[in-house]
C-alpha cells in the first residue's frame, strides 16, 4: 500500500499527515524541517522498539540527537515528565532551533508537545505516533497538555505539529487493550460527523479487531481527515471544535475519578460516549435505538460500555471542572442523530442525574 498524505490547512501553520506502513524508517523523506538538533522525547516502552529505528533512519542527526525516555504510563502525563525534559534540554544547550520529535502514544506525543510548546517559549515539534489513538486523534490538531490531580489535561497550551508521521507497522506490537482504546476515537469520528463512515465501522468490526492492514489504514485516514477539516475551522476550540469532546465529558471525569491511568483514556471515553448518548435520548434528540446502536459496536470493538461506579457527587466535581464549562453550567457534547452532534449547555439536570443513577 503506497502511503497517504493529507493535509491540515491552518494557513502557515499547517501541515501534512502522513500515513503508511514503514515510514519510520523513511523520517528524513518526510521531515525535511530538520534544521536544528533533534530532541528525541519517547517512553521506556517504545524506546527500544522503534527508537534506533527512527533515529538511525535520520543520519548524522539522528545520532546526534539528545534523548529523553520517560517512564510509561498516563500517571506520569505530569509535571515530572515535564521538568526531565525541561533538565534534559536546558542540560544539553539545546537553542530555539531544536526540533522536538515525540515518539510513542498519546501520553508522550501530549507532554513532549507541551514541552515544545514552552520551552524558551516555544519551539518545533514533529510527531510520530505510535499507538492507535495517536495517529487517529492525539498527534494531529495541536492540543498539548499535562493532567491534574484535580483534573485531565488542565495544564496545557495549543501547538501544532509541524508535521504527522504516522507508521501504521508499529501497531503491529500494540498490547490488546490500548489497540481497542484507539478505535473508540475512530468509533467517535463516526459518531459526531459521518454516518456513513459509522456504517463502514459496523460493518468492519471483525477485520478492523483482527488490524486489517487496509482496514486499519481506511480507518486512519478517514479519523484524521475528519479532525482535520475541523481543526481547520476551529483551531482553539471556540465552536466546533468542541464536537471532538464527544463522550469526553464523562469520560475525563471517570479517568481523574478513578486516577489517572486506572481506565484508559480510550476505554472512558467509550462509556462516556454511551453516557452521552443516553442523555441525548433521555432529552429527545435520538431515539432509544440510536443508543443501543452506538452502544453494540464499541462493545463490538472490545470496548466498555458501562461506566464504573463513581458517586454523584465525584460525578458533579469532576465534571464541574470541564474545559468546555461556561457560567458555571456543565457542557455536553450530544447527539442530534448518528453522525450529527451538537454542543449543549442546557441540558436540565434532572436528566443528567438521572442518566448518572442508572449508569
Ligand atoms: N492531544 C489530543 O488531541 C489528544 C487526543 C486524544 C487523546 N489524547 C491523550 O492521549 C493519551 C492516550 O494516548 P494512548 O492511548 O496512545 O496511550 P499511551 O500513550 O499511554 O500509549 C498506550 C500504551 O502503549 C504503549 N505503546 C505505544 N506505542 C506502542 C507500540 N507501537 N507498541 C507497543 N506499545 C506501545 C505505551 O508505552 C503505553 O503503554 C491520553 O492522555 C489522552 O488524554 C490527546
Ligand atoms: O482534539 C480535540 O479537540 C479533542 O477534543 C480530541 C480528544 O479526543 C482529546 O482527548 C483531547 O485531548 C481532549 O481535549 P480537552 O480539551 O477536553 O482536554
Ligand atoms: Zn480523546
Amino acid at each position: 500500500m503506497k502511503p497517504t498524505t493529507l493535509q491540515v490547512e491552518l494557513g502557515d501553520r499547517g501541515y501534512p499527515i502522513h500515513i503508511g506502513a514503514g515510514l519510520l524508517t523513511q523520517s528524513a523523506l518526510y521531515a525535511p524541517h530538520l534544521t536544528g538538533r533533534i530532541a528525541l522525547v519517547t517512553n521506556d516502552v517504545v524506546a527500544p522498539l522503534y527508537a534506533d529505528r527512527l533515529l538511525a533512519s535520520l543520519g548524522p542527526a539522528g545520532s546526534d540527537a539528545i534523548r529523553v525516555i520517560l517512564p510509561d504510563g498516563e500517571a506520569r502525563k505530569d509535571w515530572s515528565s515535564l521538568e526531565r525534559i525541561y533538565a534534559a534540554l536546558l542540560a544539553e544547550s539545546a537553542d530555539r532551533k531544536t526540533v522536538v520529535i515525540a515518539l510513542g502514544g498519546g501520553v508522550v506525543g501530549d507532554v513532549a508537545g507541551f514541552a515544545a510548546a514552552t520551552y524558551q517559549r516555544g519551539i518545533a515539534c514533529i510527531q510520530v505516533p505510535t499507538t492507535l489513538l495517536a495517529q487517529v486523534d492525539s498527534s494531529v490538531g495541536g492540543k498539548t497538555a499535562i493532567n491534574h490531580p484535580l483534573g485531565k489535561n488542565m495544564i496545557g497550551a495549543f501547538h501544532q505539529p509541524r508535521v504527522v508521521i504516522a507508521d501504521t507497522a508499529t501497531l503491529a506490537t500494540l498490547p490488546p487493550r490500548e489497540f481497542a482504546a484507539g478505535l473508540a476515537e475512530v468509533a467517535k469520528h463516526g459518531a459526531i460527523r459521518d454516518l456513513e463512515f459509522l456504517a463502514w465501522i459496523e460493518a468492519n468490526v471483525a477485520a478492523l479487531v483482527a488490524r486489517d492492514p487496509v482496514a486499519l489504514e481506511h480507518a486512519i485516514r478517514r479519523s484524521c481527515e475528519i479532525k482535520a477539516a475541523i481543526v481547520a475551522q476551529d483551531e482553539r476550540e471556540t465552536g466546533v471544535r468542541a464536537l471532538l469532546n464527544f463522550g469526553h465529558t464523562f469520560g475525563h471525569a471517570i479517568e481523574s475519578a478513578l486516577g489517572h491511568g486506572t481506565w484508559l483514556h480510550g476505554e472512558a471515553v467509550a462509556a462516556g460516549m454511551v453516557l452521552a448518548a443516553r442523555l441525548s435520548a433521555r432529552i429527545g434528540r435520538i431515539a432509544e435505538a440510536d443508543v443501543q446502536r452506538l452502544e453494540h459496536l464499541l462493545a463490538a470493538l472490545g470496548l466498555p460500555v458501562k461506566a464504573p461506579a463513581i458517586t454523584p457527587e465525584r460525578w458533579m466535581e469532576f465534571m464541574g471542572r470541564d474545559k468546555k464549562n461556561q457560567g458555571g453550567r456543565i457542557t455536553f457534547v450530544l447527539l442530534d442523530a448518528l453522525g450529527r452532534a451538537s454542543v449543549v449547555r442546557d441540558a436540565p439536570d434532572s436528566a443528567l442525574r438521572e442518566v448518572l443513577a442508572a449508569a
